[in-house]
């Protein structure tokens, strides 16, 4: 990772925006949000819209990407095969897609092969990765089990929390003291001082947290604080007449959600979305599941976080360590393409549906991601076992989990060094880039 050259600046060359604030709301936005939009009769009135205004939003792709974000139960299979298949209940498309991204759990075994001798290192998503996707964002929380698994799996290897959410609000809905942190898509990382391997410690800011511990912190994103402030209140008083529309301040990225909005106000929310970003010429947008992402323009993401974290580990050699990032998210694909690139680790999507990924693995929802960590557990407890036992017992099965999913073979050729299945490189399409204004 050129983690140096993020030390100058990791802000990509652009000019600064006009910053015309009055009342902490940008003067461009002023019209709209003096007037606003009202409903009479229930009907949506925009003032400053001339009748079928939207044609930014149509045309570069944003209205698209925001019905993709949800796809339809009828799924046409048609993007990785050649032929295109409809499925009623969407099974066989998923059996197909499956072939392509087989399941990490019926794959255990050869993921396991490929950990023999390495060090494994969890990378967890929060929303729809651990915690299922609802309706309010505020209740997106852990159950017990979950949150059990992840602690389990935190005691055994290295593992952080990558998320779109600020690092405070992720804190508080996990509270576990052994994991790592990477709020707002990983622009705010905090990490033990004590912990961290030489290289990034110049790069970091040192803080004392609440309990008087030292610890580091890497922002590359703060000059932008005051900006996404200011972009949050404005897109709170522009969307605030427009039911189900919720904004969230994420500290570096402020989040637009229209998962509550009636689809025929999409275009309104994309929109004003949209008019902000030509104001903020320094900031873009990423879409994510029923929500618009506002976040600087700068060259990090959720894979230079992954990377930034290990090196932190002090794993900046390929060989030892095998990361592991579970997502469900399209900026979960910065971090499959990192781990993708040179087959580093590798990258599992939480998904129902079939999507176009960068992933190598695919986990359907976060009940098979729980299932999986805890194999992941019950695996390393069975070594640390095997490693105490007398010479000659090292016989070591697969967690009992997963033992019904692989193919029969001798228990103990597992560990023996078989080389694991090579990534076929040739299989993974581009992902869309995400639209800009
Ligand atoms: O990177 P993540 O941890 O996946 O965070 C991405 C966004 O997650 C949250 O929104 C998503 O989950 C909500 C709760 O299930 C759901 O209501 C929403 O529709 C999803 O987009 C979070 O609220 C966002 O701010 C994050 O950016």
């Amino acid at each position: 990772m050129d983690v140096k050259s993020t030390k100058v600046s990791p802000v990509l060359a652009d000019s600064a925006p006009l910053n015309k604030s009055r009342l902490g709301i940008h003067s461009s936005l002023l019209p709209y949000s003096q007037a606003g939009p009202t409903f009479t009769n229930n009907i949506l009135e925009i003032p400053r819209k001339k009748p079928g205004k939207f044609d930014d939003v149509l045309s570069n792709g944003w209205l698209e990407a925001m019905r993709s974000s949800s796809p339809p139960r009828k799924y046409i299979l048609k993007d990785f095969t050649n032929v295109e298949v409809a499925s009623e209940d969407g099974d066989i498309a998923y059996h197909a897609w499956t072939i392509k991204y087989p399941s990490a759990l019926n794959s255990f075994r050869q993921i396991m092969d490929r950990a023999k001798n390495r060090k494994i290192v969890v990378f967890l998503d929060y929303d729809g990765t651990l915690s299922p996707i609802v309706d309010n964002p505020d209740h997106a929380f852990l159950s017990a089990d979950m949150l059990a698994a992840v602690r389990r799996v935190a005691k055994y290897f290295p593992t952080a929390i990558i998320t779109g959410r600020s690092r405070d609000k992720v804190y508080e809905l996990v509270r576990l003291k052994e994991l790592y942190y990477a709020g707002s898509h990983g622009m705010d990382i905090m990490f033990p001082a004590e912990d961290m391997a030489s290289g990034n410690r110049s790069i970091c800011t040192k803080y004392t947290d609440q309990q008087g511990k030292e610890v580091n912190l890497f922002q590359p994103a703060s000059e932008f604080l005051p900006m996404i402030n200011e972009v949050f209140r404005t897109l709170v008083e522009i969307t605030k007449n427009i039911k189900g529309a919720k904004v969230e301040n994420h500290k570096f990225c402020v989040s637009v959600h229209y998962r509550n909005v009636d689809e025929n106000s999409w275009p309104i929310v994309a929109q004003f979305v949209y008019d902000i970003l030509k104001d903020y010429p320094r900031l873009r947008l990423t879409h994510g599941r029923k929500v618009l992402e506002v976040r600087p323009m700068i060259d990090w993401d959720k894979g230079k976080a992954v990377e930034f974290l290990l090196e932190s580990l002090g794993f900046s050699s390929n060989q030892d360590v095998l990361p592991i990032y579970i997502g469900d998210d399209r900026t979960d694909e910065d971090a499959f393409k990192v781990l993708q690139s040179g087959n580093r680790g590798y990258g599992i999507l939480v998904s129902t549906v079939p999507k176009e990924t960068n992933a190598f693995f695919s986990l359907r929802d976060p009940s098979e991601v729980k299932e999986f960590l805890e194999s992941l557990v019950r695996m390393k407890q069975q070594l640390q076992r095997c490693q105490e036992a007398p010479a000659g017992q090292t016989h070591i099965r697969p967690p009992a989990s997963t033992q019904n999913r692989v193919p029969a073979r001798e228990p103990d050729v597992l560990f023996k060094g078989r080389v694991g299945q090579t990534a076929d490189r040739s299989r993974v399409k581009e992902v869309e880039p995400q639209a800009g204004p």
